[in-house]
């Protein structure tokens, strides 16, 4: 089953279980399995020719919905009665009560603690190898790595804070995921702050208090996210802080995840405040323009997409502070592309997020970058527009393709033209700044202050959807 169709088959499920009871969910639903995209129609296979007729009667405008919901145009649906073998061995895998996990929201385990199951609760997604390294994240990434190679020496407790959905909790996972492979015999907790409150809420009602410290006192690594939500619960605190104690005093890893760093954490007891801040505290701040094309573009590969890059420039310009949001947008483009049956292209990415995402309203303007890049390197527009080959004005030209491609949504011939070249010179300017940010600190400054400048420019504006 390819990746593309597992992934619609997920966002239609969890539509239709939004539109109809559990009992008809788990009834109708559970025991299909979906046979692929042919031609913009979904295929799903059904165990008998009685639920084929039963699913046309009942539930294809519901599903024809769900797909619309996706983008498609125009929705179709088709079911095959799948054979007697085939159905035996899918029957216990699709019965499973929820649905596939979706890209936009990957699920949080529902529970934890300290048994040899543990690291199964730990996305397997969520590893190192699949974790993209940028200016945004580096400094968590590189404390999470040495955390894992050695834990309880390097930072404890290690803290992560950011806003939603940029990687906090890949990194916490990554970390459990290497420490669970080099260490099989550890022991390793992952919980929210939530799951940990409710569970101490059922110890105590059952009495079970001694087994519930037990369980989150045992461990070698204790991965709580979410942390913020101990403000104003001061029994959770309080038990807390004595697991946090326990495993401190055993040189036992604590990593914790939050939205605020923790003097930000209203109505924190100063003596667990305190003891968050004795090892690292480390932000992840948004992903920038490159780091979040090369997210996407690990995604479409793992994913066995083909997807062009400037497609997968467009997208990444439209999310700009939200990864799973991206991820998001970045699935709904494939879904769109394969139910409409049209190959990927900038137009069509653009139709399939103009229901979900306002266009992207950073406008900037060719004329306006080739302007703040003249400023910058002390030149005039018209060399930098002209044809002097000389290097003082080669290279603010070329800074100023970079990024019109990166900022406007002009084509690669569209730029060529403003500049009197054609699309190539401009792919050669623009790979050319694209190696040299790499390898030139003070050139990835100068771009950098341009991009910021220009996006300054237009901040009233918003800078794009998420
Ligand atoms: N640097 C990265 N490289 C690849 N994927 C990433 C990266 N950062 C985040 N992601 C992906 O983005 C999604 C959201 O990440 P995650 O759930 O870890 O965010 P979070 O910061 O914990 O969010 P929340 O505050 O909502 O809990 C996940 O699918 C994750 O794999």
């Amino acid at each position: 089953m390819c990746a593309i169709s597992q992934e619609i088959w997920s966002d239609v499920l969890a539509y239709v279980r939004n539109n109809i009871s559990e009992v008809e969910y788990h009834t109708w639903f559970a025991p299909v399995k979906t046979l692929g995209v042919r031609e913009g129609s979904l295929v799903l296979g059904v165990r008998n020719s009685f639920a084929q007729e039963w699913f046309r009667k009942h539930y294809l405008q519901l599903l024809e919905d769900a797909l619309r919901s996706l983008g498609a145009e125009n929705p179709q649906v088709s079911f095959e009665v799948l054979p007697a073998v085939q159905e035996a061995m899918i029957m216990p895998e699709t019965s499973a009560p929820a649905p596939a996990p979706k890209v936009a929201s990957p699920p949080r385990p529902a529970r934890s603690g300290p048994d040899p199951e543990l690291s199964k609760i730990l996305n397997p997604k969520y590893t190192f190898e699949n974790f993209v390294v940028g200016p945004n994240n580096n400094l968590a990434h590189a404390a999470a790595l040495a955390v894992a190679e050695s834990p309880g020496k390097a930072y404890n407790p290690l803290f992560i804070y950011g806003d939603v959905g940029l990687g906090k909790t890949h990194l916490m996972h990554a970390v459990g995921h290497y420490l669970a492979e080099k260490y099989p015999e550890k022991r390793i907790a992952y919980v929210s702050t939530e799951s940990f409150t409710n569970e101490l809420i059922n110890s105590i009602r059952d009495d079970k208090t001694t087994q519930f410290r037990d369980r989150y006192r045992s461990v070698d690594l204790l991965l709580v996210d979410d942390i913020q939500f101990l403000a104003r619960k001061e029994r959770t605190q309080e038990e807390f802080f004595h697991t946090f104690n326990a495993l401190y005093e055993n040189h036992k890893q604590i990593i914790l995840s939050s939205d605020r760093p923790p003097k930000d954490i209203q109505t924190l007891e100063g003596r667990l405040r305190s003891r968050f801040e004795w090892g690292l505290i480390t932000d992840i701040q948004s992903p920038e323009f490159e780091t979040r094309v090369a997210i996407l573009k690990m995604n479409a590969e793992q994913a066995n997409i083909n997807i062009p890059q400037d497609v997968l420039e467009l997208i990444a310009r439209q999310v700009t502070t939200n990864i799973r949001e991206l991820e998001g947008a970045l699935m709904r483009v494939v879904a769109f592309s394969s139910l409409n049956n049209v190959p990927f292209s900038r137009a069509v990415a653009s139709k399939a997020l103009s229901n979900v995402f306002a266009p992207q309203e950073l406008q900037v303007e060719m004329p306006e970058v080739v302007r703040a890049a003249a400023q910058l390197f002390e030149v005039t527009t018209e060399q930098i527009r002209g044809t002097g080959r000389a290097r003082d004005v080669v290279v603010p030209r070329q800074i100023a393709m970079y990024l019109i491609r990166e900022l406007t949504p002009h084509s690669l011939p569209e730029i060529g033209q403003y500049f009197g070249r054609d699309h190539s010179t401009v792919m050669h300017a623009i790979n050319k700044v694209s190696d040299s940010v790499k390898k030139d600190e003070e050139m990835a400054a100068q771009v950098s202050r341009l991009r910021r400048h220009l996006e300054g420019l237009h901040e009233t504006d918003g800078e794009g959807s998420s």
